[in-house]
């Protein structure tokens, strides 16, 4: 076993092997033992540990660990995973994916689902997560408009090949567009005050309106084949500290993976440190998980076709097509040449929105491009979200609609 790495005057982190094969990693942190799953050293610094430590307790280095010969064997067939805790991703996370709430929601229609949007954005995610096109296994095994229950032919679910060849390696967070955005904009619930019985029963109210929105799109991509689980990040006791994300556990979020889940997490009403509550944006969660998980690349899917020089609706706006971040997180227009960086970008936000559209949205991205992950933000619906989906986009940069957003280096 290697010496411990001393980070920090009361932390150590330590590496080992279990016994299977897999690495567990141990910290030690004011000489208490944590069991943490995961661990990049290159991302070597305390908030990363501590928004993602999994328990704190006092554990032998091997608990948990699987013994040699299982006593549940999988009834699939296939090897059981590893036990939670000590597993790591054995190959990177391919895209983490924003569902904008323009685009899967009718924006000015309160609490109104765009189907052709949602049905477009599963069949797509769909042929990213599977290139030959076989017919996936429907998972929504409930009622639905008042139907009877559709289960398919499950007899055949335990022959089907289509589970080995999903490669389900994604994360999607959507927005709420017109789900929570009203109630939250209503009641105050993103400027905090729970002792106010108004941001209280505000509060209630925006996680209902988005849990619902949740349920509906995890829903629908079972309905495709995709093993969606939702993941509301109140109910997974993230939390904030003026707006910016202060305890996340993403141990969940990891394990659900391992176990070939695809984590559906949304902007959510959650506990403040400050503010007692706000509105936690999904596009803050993305720039959190990127941090994280390091994906390939993070794609935005929205109403519109990318990042403009000015509102879309003016006749005359240019689509930005390539943003260059710097070190210093500064920006700048690289394609086209026409905008000097100088010149700024107008951008108008709706009155109901909580949590700032599209600026909030570049910012976001901004940080997410510095650690040298692209990204690309595009309208949904089209040839060049799929595109985006399947990470496609520098094939044929010149045909390809949209916003890239990425690293100076
Ligand atoms: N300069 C601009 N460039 C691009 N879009 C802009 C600009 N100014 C305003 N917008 C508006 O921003 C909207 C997209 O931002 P918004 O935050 O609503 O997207 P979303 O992520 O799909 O939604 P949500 O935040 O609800 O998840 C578009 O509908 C567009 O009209
Ligand atoms: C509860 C709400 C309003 C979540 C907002 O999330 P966003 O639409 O991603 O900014």
């Amino acid at each position: 076993m290697k010496a411990p790495l001393q980070i920090a005057p009361s932390i150590q982190i330590r590496r080992s092997e279990t016994r299977d094969g897999h690495s567990a990693h141990l910290i030690k942190m004011d000489g208490q033992r944590i069991r943490f799953p995961y661990f990049d050293p290159s991302h070597l610094d305390i908030q990363c540990i501590l928004s993602t430590v999994l328990s704190v307790d006092s554990i032998d280095p091997m608990e948990g660990v699987q013994p040699k010969s299982d006593p549940n064997p999988n009834p699939l067939g296939t090897p059981p995973p590893a036990p939670v805790g000590t597993r790591s991703l054995q190959t990177p996370l391919r895209c983490i994916i924003k569902l904008g709430g323009a685009a899967i929601t009718n924006k000015y229609e309160l609490e109104s689902i765009n189907e052709a949007n949602l049905s477009s954005v599963c069949e797509q995610l769909r042929e990213a997560m599977m290139p030959q096109s076989e017919k996936g296994i429907g998972m929504d095994w409930s009622r639905r408009d008042g139907n009877e229950i559709e289960l398919g032919d499950i007899s055949k679910i335990g022959e089907s090949s289509v589970r080995n060849g999903l490669n389900s390696n994604f994360i999607v967070v959507h927005g709420a567009g017109s789900f929570g955005h009203f109630q939250a904009s209503k009641s105050g619930v993103h400027k905090g005050g729970l002792h106010s019985p108004l941001v209280q029963a505000g509060f209630v109210a925006t996680r209902i309106s988005v849990t619902s929105l949740n349920l509906a799109i995890v829903r629908a991509l079972a309905r495709g084949g995709i093993p969606a689980v939702g993941m509301p990040p109140f109910a997974c006791g993230w939390s904030t500290r003026q707006r910016d994300i202060a305890s996340a556990d993403a141990s969940q979020i990891m394990d659900s993976l391992l176990a070939g889940f695809v984590p559906i997490l949304h902007g959510d009403a959650v506990l403040d440190h400050a503010l007692d509550c706000t509105i936690l944006s999904g596009d803050v969660i993305i720039r959190h998980l990127a941090e994280l998980f390091t994906p390939k690349y993070v794609t935005f899917l929205t109403d519109v076709h990318g990042v403009y020089d000015r509102p879309p609706s003016d006749p005359d706006a240019v689509l930005l097509k390539e943003i260059v971040v710097k070190e210093d997180g500064s920006w700048t227009v690289v394609k086209p040449d026409l905008l000097q960086a100088e010149k700024g970008v107008e951008i108008t936000v709706a009155a109901h929105d909580t949590t700032g559209g599209m600026e909030a949205k570049i910012s976001e991205a901004a940080i997410i491009a510095k650690l040298g992950i692209d990204v690309y933000i595009t309208k949904v619906g089209t040839e060049h979200s799929l595109r985006a989906l399947k990470g496609q986009v520098h094939e044929n940069p010149d045909d390809w609609l949209g916003t890239i957003i990425r690293s100076d280096k």
